[in-house]
């Protein structure tokens, strides 16, 4: 579960990116976060994974109280979330089948171990056959793939997700939402920035809308209604 208690989100530079957010999400739901350009979003998100810290509040993630978490203890909750980026963020160097073992953390696992859960897992996103490749090798739409087979490889409870289909055409898109609708029907907590308006109304989920640092809007059920 995520909570998030009257958090208020300063940068350094004196803007005010979020104020006054109370939420909560629930093990397994998948969640979209809406809003325009600047209202918070990615910063709203951000908090989740402890890239961002809030300015007050609290934030709770499976029941750890993140400002209580010692430097120490952020790897064990990365690990536990997952997170998926607009732009891949692949290592270029790195085969695929590299760039998702890299995230796995069995260091005292057998190869043969390792290599058996990096397979599955580039088999779940369907691009068992492209472990020898580099990323540039790849389309975008497959590139996203892997990001998701990286953020997926540790089993964690929650997968966020900032614009995964933002560089992806519409056909890809979709392809990808299969894989995340997918990945939510095993029980794992979805979170989803994003602008796509025909994704969100027509895959109907939970939405929440920022607007100008406040949470304007929190839709258990229906689209982002740009229609109405
Ligand atoms: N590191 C930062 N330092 C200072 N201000 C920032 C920083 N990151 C974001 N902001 C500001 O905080 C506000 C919210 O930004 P944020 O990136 O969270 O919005 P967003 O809703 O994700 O926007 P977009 O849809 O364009 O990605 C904006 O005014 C932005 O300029």
């Amino acid at each position: 579960m995520i909570e998030m208690k009257d958090v208020e989100k300063r940068y350094p530079n004196g803007v005010r990116a979020l104020n006054g957010i109370d939420i909560t999400i629930k093990k397994g739901e998948f969640v979209y976060v809406v809003g325009p350009s600047g209202a918070g979003k990615s910063t709203f998100i951000k908090m989740m994974y402890r890239e961002e810290k809030p300015s007050s509040g609290t934030i709770t993630i499976n029941g750890t109280r993140l400002a209580d978490l010692k430097e120490k203890h952020v790897p064990h909750l990365r690990r536990n979330i997952g997170v998926v980026f607009q732009d891949f963020k692949l290592l270029p160097t790195l085969t695929v089948f590299e760039n998702v073992a890299f995230a796995l953390e069995v260091l005292e696992e057998k190869r043969t171990v390792i290599k058996k859960r990096v397979m599955e897992t580039l088999g779940f996103v369907g691009l068992k056959n492209k472990a020898r490749f580099l990323p540039d090798e790849l389309s975008g739409g497959e590139q996203q793939r892997i990001s998701i087979a990286r953020a997926i490889i540790n089993n964690p409870s929650v997968l966020i997700a900032d614009e995964p289909t933002g560089n992806l055409d519409p056909d890809t898109a979709w392809e990808i939402m299969d894989i995340l609708e997918e990945i939510n029907s095993q029980g794992t907590t979805i979170v989803m920035a994003t602008h796509n308006k025909d994704i969100v109304n027509t895959i109907k989920k939970r939405v929440i809308a920022v607007e100008n640092g406040r949470i304007a809007r929190d839709e258990r059920r229906g689209g982002y209604g740009y229609e109405r």
